[in-house]
């Protein structure tokens, strides 16, 4: 497959890991360090290992699996590490992993010494599709999503399909929630092409295409000034929701599960505001419904739930801010929603 070009770095595809052993040796670092979490460090740091050869000229650092690690105290765990085995400006970060470890090394490197390069090797389908492209980079407080953080671009992303072999079903369905996503924000031939494949197994052929209109947006809009809110539809209500559920849930909602109830919610609104029509909700009410299990969410939680919304990064004068669909395959950004019609949507969800 097609390497895609981005602003500055490239994504590639086929051979990947063989590029990222060129582009380590060809870079001229003093030394490099890879940041795992435990899962990533069984299945897919072998594959890593046996193509660098030798063990010296880096350090690994190991995280706990999961969203608790992407706060603070890690990232300062990360930083530490770094100051311990020596890393300087000329130091690269390979991130090895899904999108806590992007998103947490992707910080932690753009911080660390005012910013040190960094690549990502995304391990799962929501950080090969979403996570490892576009440059924000971020770490939760208290569960608020993404509050902390930067936009700053990798040097290379190295998308290694069969690194998915390994995956959970759970986190496949993870993933393909962002993949969903693309096709309904910007490319409905997309949509209708994701809606009749092997869902549970999406091909390397739907991971490039979406790559690829991620990575166009994001080219035309670094910083998220604009069209770059397409990218989050369905995060308004599912970020609510997903940080409601890790403070708790003792298993908690994954990321594209979260975003999948937001994207419920938010075509409900689109329904309302802005011309989605009634057959094109029930379509996405379906694919999605289908797919993902029923998650309890209680009225009694509304209050904070819209708390939790009213830290959106979208929102401007403390109004909330919603990217809403006009059809399949196309969006608005920037319609502020009342808490009356967020409950509303939420209350639609639950009735469902
Ligand atoms: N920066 C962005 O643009 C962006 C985009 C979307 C999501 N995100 C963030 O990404 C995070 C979610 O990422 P995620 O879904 O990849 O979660 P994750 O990184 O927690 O990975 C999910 C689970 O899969 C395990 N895992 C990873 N690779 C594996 C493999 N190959 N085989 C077996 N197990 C493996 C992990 O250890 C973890 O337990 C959230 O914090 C979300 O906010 C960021
Ligand atoms: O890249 C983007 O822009 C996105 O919005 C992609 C989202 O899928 C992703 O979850 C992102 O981390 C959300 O960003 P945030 O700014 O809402 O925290
Ligand atoms: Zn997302």
């Amino acid at each position: 497959m097609d390497t895609i070009q981005s602003d500055n770095y490239p994504i590639y595809f086929d051979n990947s890991i063989d590029e990222l052993v060129n582009f380590v040796n060809k870079g001229g670092y003093s030394r490099f360090f890879i940041l795992t979490d435990e899962n990533t460090g069984i299945h897919c740091l072998p594959l890593l290992k046996s193509k660098i050869g030798s063990e010296e000229g880096y350090d690994l650092i190991e995280i706990t699996a999961g969203e608790e690690s992407k706060d603070i105290d890690f990232c300062i765990g990360v930083w530490k590490m770094l100051i311990d085995f020596g890393a300087d400006r000329k130091s690269l970060l390979i991130n090895l992993g899904g999108g806590v470890i992007s998103d947490l090394g992707g910080f932690a490197a753009s911080t660390f010494k005012r910013g040190i390069d960094f690549v990502h090797v995304p391990t799962t389908l929501l950080s090969q599709v979403d996570a490892s492209v576009g440059g924000k980079t971020g770490i939760d407080i208290d569960s608020i999503k993404n509050i902390i953080g930067t936009f700053t671009q990798p040097k290379a992303v190295f998308i290694h399909y069969d690194f998915l072999k390994t995956l959970p079903a759970r986190q496949i369905l993870s993933g393909l929630a962002e993949m969903l996503k693309h096709g309904l924000i910007q490319d409905a031939a997309y949509w209708a092409e994701l809606k009749t494949s092997d869902l549970k197994n999406p091909s390397a052929e739907l991971v490039h295409r979406s790559v690829q209109i991620k990575n166009k947006i994001t080219i035309e809009d670094p910083h998220e000034k604009g069209i770059r809110k397409a990218l989050n539809f369905g995060h308004t209500i599912g970020h609510a929701v997903e940080t409601n559920s890790l403070i708790n849930d003792a298993d908690p909602l994954s990321h594209g599960e979260a975003i999948a109830i937001g994207m419920i919610c938010e075509s409900y609104l689109a329904h309302k505001k802005t011309g989605l029509s009634l057959d094109e909700l029930n379509e996405i009410v379906k694919v999605l419904s289908d797919l993902y299990p029923r998650y309890t969410i209680q009225e009694s939680s509304f209050d904070t739930l819209l708390a939790h919304m009213l830290k959106d990064k979208k929102n401007q004068g403390g109004k909330i801010n919603c990217t809403l669909l006009t059809h399949i395959g196309q969006c608005n950004i920037d319609n502020i929603c009342t808490e009356a019609e967020l409950c509303e949507s939420l209350l639609y969800y639950i009735n469902l």
